[in-house]
């Protein structure tokens, strides 16, 4: 029985989560078999919530391989705000602010790293023109993108950014 119940888990549940058949909870899982290897693809049904919560795994080049384009964009709906570049031929996840002044990105960067610091896991960070932050996160250990990826813009999607970004600008047909 627990071979069957252990192959169905891995297929149908998130980036290698699985069921502890008592509580029904999902457990992260360093993804490193061969037979993961085969499922990478397909494991791409996580809520937002689900990537912020999990943990980055050490990045071991041997065990570890880029996921496709297919499984990218998948999976690029849940981390809202970032895009999907392609560099040559490597993914990369990538997004934009506009902070309100020099130092507000500098305070942005140093929310990012506490976060890269604790996950292990560090994305490039590039403050352009005095107030453009772009972050730009991707596996260099394998040359493109993995689930770490995910795991740290959706966890950087939760930071309180809002008191170091610029206002939007209103939109004029809205205020009538
Ligand atoms: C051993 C350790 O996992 C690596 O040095 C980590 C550190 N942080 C990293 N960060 C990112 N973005 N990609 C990596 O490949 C990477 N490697």
């Amino acid at each position: 029985q627990a071979p069957l119940v252990s192959v169905a888990q891995r297929l149908l549940l998130p980036h290698g989560g699985s069921i502890t058949p008592d509580t029904g909870t999902t457990q992260d899982r360093v993804a490193c078999s061969s037979f993961r290897k085969l499922l990478y693809g397909f494991r791409t049904f996580c809520t937002s919530e689900e990537l912020a919560t999990k943990k980055c795994v050490p990045c071991n080049a041997k065990d570890m391989r880029p996921m496709t384009e297919e499984s990218a964009n998948a999976l690029i709906s849940k981390v809202e705000g970032w895009k999907l570049l392609n560099e040559g031929d490597i993914l990369k996840l990538s997004r934009s602010w506009k902070v309100k002044s020099f130092t507000k990105g500098l305070e942005l960067f140093q929310l990012v790293a506490n976060v890269a610091e604790a996950e292990g896991h560090h994305p490039d960070l590039h403050l352009v023109g005095w107030n453009n932050v772009t972050i730009e996160i991707w596996t260099h250990a394998v040359g493109g993108l993995t689930e770490n990826d995910f795991v740290l813009a959706a966890k950087i999607n939760e930071l309180p950014l809002d008191g170091l970004l610029r206002r939007k600008v209103k939109d004029s047909s809205s205020s009538k």
